[in-house]
């Protein structure tokens, strides 16, 4: 446990490629003011940056694997770390992956609050992600990558939604409507932890 963390409010945000995390996330930002942490954009800032450690995310990145562990937390970790004084929050996306990682977490951050669970079907997922790939520049924005993205989600990361609905902690928002009908549900959930 981080001294720093210790009473911080967490939000773990969790779903397949292409459900929106990253769109609700924005969000919440604007109406809670909370700090929003995606595991994918901290890697890819690493992958922008040049460095060595870069090159070799990238190459994992690309054919839809996991990087290891350690790598990802320790981002998260000090990203938290250099918000502490100013937030009111966090909204971590796209991590755990897996159960051990939010295990991890929890083990060297503390433990959350609420899960997130944004749920699409697998098949709008796709339509998203070949949508978004026509701008996004994401290198694993593409048919064959996508596929293993969604493969390797509900093989390793639908158990975690698992384990914490054990805790009683989850909170399932459809994401097929529009954004904004996500949005609200999602409000919904947040203002339930007050
Ligand atoms: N129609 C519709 N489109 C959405 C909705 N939420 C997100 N989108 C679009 C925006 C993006 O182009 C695409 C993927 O959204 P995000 O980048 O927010 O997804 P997410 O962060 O879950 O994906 P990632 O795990 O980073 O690949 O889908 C929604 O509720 N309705
Ligand atoms: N928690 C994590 N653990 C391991 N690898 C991760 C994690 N988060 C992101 N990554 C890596 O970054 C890539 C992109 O992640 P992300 O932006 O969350 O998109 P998506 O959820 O659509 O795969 C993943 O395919 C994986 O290689
Ligand atoms: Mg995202």
């Amino acid at each position: 446990m981080s001294d720093k963390l210790k009473n911080a409010k967490i939000i773990f945000v969790v779903g397949g490629p292409g459900s929106g995390k990253g769109t609700q996330c924005e969000k919440v930002v604007a109406k809670y003011g909370y700090t929003h942490l995606s595991s994918g954009d901290l890697l890819r800032a690493e992958v922008a940056s040049g460095s060595e450690r870069g090159k070799q995310l990238s190459a994992i990145m690309q054919k839809g694997e996991l990087v290891p562990l350690d790598t990802v937390l320790d981002m998260i970790k000090e990203a938290m770390i250099a918000k502490a004084d100013v937030s009111k929050g966090y909204l971590i996306d796209g991590y755990p992956r897996e159960v051990k990682q939010g295990e991890e977490f929890e083990k060297k951050i503390g433990a959350p609050s609420l899960l997130l669970y944004i749920d699409a079907k697998s098949e709008t997922m796709v339509k998203r992600l070949m949508k978004r790939g026509e701008t996004s520049g994401r290198a694993d924005d593409n048919e064959e990558t996508i596929k293993k993205r969604l493969d390797l989600y509900y093989k390793a990361t639908e158990p975690v939604i698992a384990f914490y609905q054990g805790r009683g902690i989850v909170r399932k928002i459809d994401s097929e409507g529009s954004v904004d009908d996500v949005f609200s549900n999602v409000a919904k959930a947040i203002d339930s932890l007050k």
